[in-house]
C-alpha cells in the first residue's frame, strides 16, 4: 500500500476536456470517494489512474513511483501498477470458473508464491464464496458475481483499488450488503481505493473523503461529515441532497422570500455591501410543515405557501408546498399531520418553519457565505486530518 499522488492531471477527447487539471492525493490506506453526476469525468479520472487512458497532461506517482508523467512521456502500462479493478459490470470472465478468476490477477503478475500459498481461498473466503470456487459466473447471482470481482480485486493486495460503480447493477438488498462487505473489508485490510458513485449515500457510507467533480475538475475535497455540514459551493450543497432552494433579496428589514416572508440566515447573513441577492438551502428534513394557525416555535423562520401534492409514505408524508413559484419539499410525520394531510387538496395555504442554523446560504457565484466570509476550502491533497 502506498501514497498516490496526482499533479495537474488534464485528459482529452477530441477538443473536449474531460479531465481538467485535476489535483489528488490518496494517502495510504485511505478510501476516497469520487463522486459527481453522470459525464463529469469519474470513470475517465479512475481510468486514467488504472493506465488504461492516456492523459495528456500531468503526473501519477504510487509512492515513489511515477507511473505516468506526460511531459516525461512516462506510462507504465495497466499490468504494472499493481492495481485492483471492480467494475459496475462485473467483468468476471466467462469461461473461467470463480478459482480461476480470483486467481488471474495473481497469474498475470506471476505471483507463483500466493498461488501456492492460498491466496485464492482466501481472498473467495473473505467475501463468504469459498463455496462457489469451482462454478462459472453464468452459475451466480448478480450479488455473487460482484462479490467474485472483488475478491479478485484484492486478492494481489494491490497498492490501489479502484471501484467504478460497482454497486449500481445491485438490487437495493443486495447493493447494501455488498457495499458493507467492502466497507468491513476496507477496514480490515487498509487498502487505498477510489471509489467511483454518483450515489450520496453510498459516499457518505464508505468514504475516508469525499471528492466531489465538476466538469472534470474538483469542487470540494473533505471528510463525509465535512461535505454534509459545510458543502463549499451550491452545487455540492444541491448534489448531496439539500434539495431546497430558496432565492432571497436583501431588504432594510433583512432577507426576504420573494413572497416577502423574512428568512432569518442566522451566522451565515451577509455582511452588508457583500451581496444583495443570495441562495438558501435546506434539506427536506430541515422543514416542518404546519397549518396557518399552528403556533411555531420563537426565533425560527416562517414561509407561507401553498400545498402542491401530497403522497403517503408510511411513517411520514411527502409533501410539496408552492412559496410564491419556489417549490419545497418535505416529509411531514403522519402521526402529526395524519389526520389533516390525506384531505386537504391542492391550493391549501400552508406555513412551512426551519431553523437558521440548518440554512447554507450561497452567493452569486454558488460560493459559501458564512457570515463575513466566503467558504472556499477546496482541499484537494493532504489527509482529512492534516
Ligand atoms: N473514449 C471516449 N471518447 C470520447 N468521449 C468520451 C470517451 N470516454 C468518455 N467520454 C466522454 O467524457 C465525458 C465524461 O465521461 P465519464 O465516463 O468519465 O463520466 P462519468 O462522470 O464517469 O459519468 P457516468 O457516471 O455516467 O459514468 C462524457 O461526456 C463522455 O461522453
Amino acid at each position: 500500500m502506498s501514497r498516490i499522488r496526482v499533479t495537474n492531471l488534464t485528459k482529452r477527447f477530441g477538443s473536449s476536456t474531460i479531465v481538467d487539471d485535476l489535483e489528488l492525493t490518496i494517502e495510504e490506506g485511505e478510501f476516497v470517494v469520487l463522486l459527481g453526476p453522470s459525464g463529469c469525468g469519474k470513470t475517465t479520472t479512475l481510468r486514467c489512474l488504472a493506465g488504461l487512458e492516456t492523459p495528456e497532461g500531468g503526473t501519477i506517482s504510487f509512492a515513489d513511483k511515477v507511473v505516468h508523467d506526460a511531459e516525461r512521456r512516462v506510462s507504465v502500462p495497466t499490468h504494472k501498477r499493481n492495481i485492483g479493478m471492480i467494475f459496475q459490470s462485473y467483468a468476471l470472465w466467462p469461461h473461467m470458473t470463480v478459482r480461476d478468476n480470483i486467481a488471474y490477477p495473481l497469474k498475470v503478475r506471476r505471483q507463483k508464491d500466493a498461488l501456492r500459498t492460498g491466496a485464492v481461498e482466501k481472498a473467495a473466503g473473505m467475501v463468504d464464496c469459498e463455496q462457489l470456487l469451482d462454478r462459472y459466473p453464468s452459475q451466480l447471482s448478480g450479488g455473487q458475481q460482484q462479490r467474485v470481482a472483488v475478491a479478485r480485486g484484492l486478492v494481489s493486495e494491490p497498492d490501489l483499488v479502484l471501484f467504478d460503480e460497482p454497486l449500481s447493477n445491485l438490487d437495493a438488498r443486495l447493493r447494501d450488503q455488498v457495499r458493507t462487505q467492502i466497507h468491513q473489508l476496507h477496514q480490515r485490510l487498509g487498502f487505498s481505493a477510489v471509489f467511483v458513485t454518483h450515489d450520496q449515500s453510498e459516499a457518505f457510507a464508505l468514504g475516508d473523503r469525499l471528492a466531489i467533480m465538476k466538469s472534470g475538475r474538483l469542487e470540494q475535497v473533505d471528510t463525509p461529515q465535512q461535505v454534509f455540514d459545510e458543502p463549499s459551493s451550491d452545487y455540492v450543497a444541491q448534489f448531496i441532497g439539500m434539495a431546497n432552494r430558496l432565492d432571497l433579496t436583501r431588504h432594510q428589514d433583512g432577507w426576504k422570500a420573494s413572497n416577502g416572508d423574512v428568512v432569518h440566515l442566522g451566522d451565515r447573513t451577509p455582511e452588508r455591501g457583500s451581496t444583495d441577492t443570495v441562495v438558501a438551502r435546506l434539506r427536506r428534513d430541515d422543514l416542518r410543515l404546519h397549518r396557518p394557525d399552528d403556533r411555531v416555535a420563537p426565533g425560527t423562520t416562517v414561509l407561507h405557501g401553498t400545498l402542491v401534492t401530497t403522497e403517503f409514505g408510511g411513517r411520514h408524508h411527502d409533501v410539496l408546498v408552492d412559496v410564491d413559484g419556489q417549490k419545497l419539499t418535505l416529509q411531514a410525520d403522519t402521526r402529526e399531520h395524519g389526520g389533516w394531510l390525506p384531505k386537504a387538496e391542492g391550493g391549501h395555504p400552508v406555513v412551512v418553519s426551519f431553523r437558521s442554523s440548518d440554512v447554507r446560504v450561497f452567493d452569486a457565484e454558488g460560493r459559501a457565505v458564512r457570515g463575513a466570509s466566503v467558504v472556499t476550502p477546496i482541499r484537494a491533497t493532504g489527509s482529512a486530518t492534516s
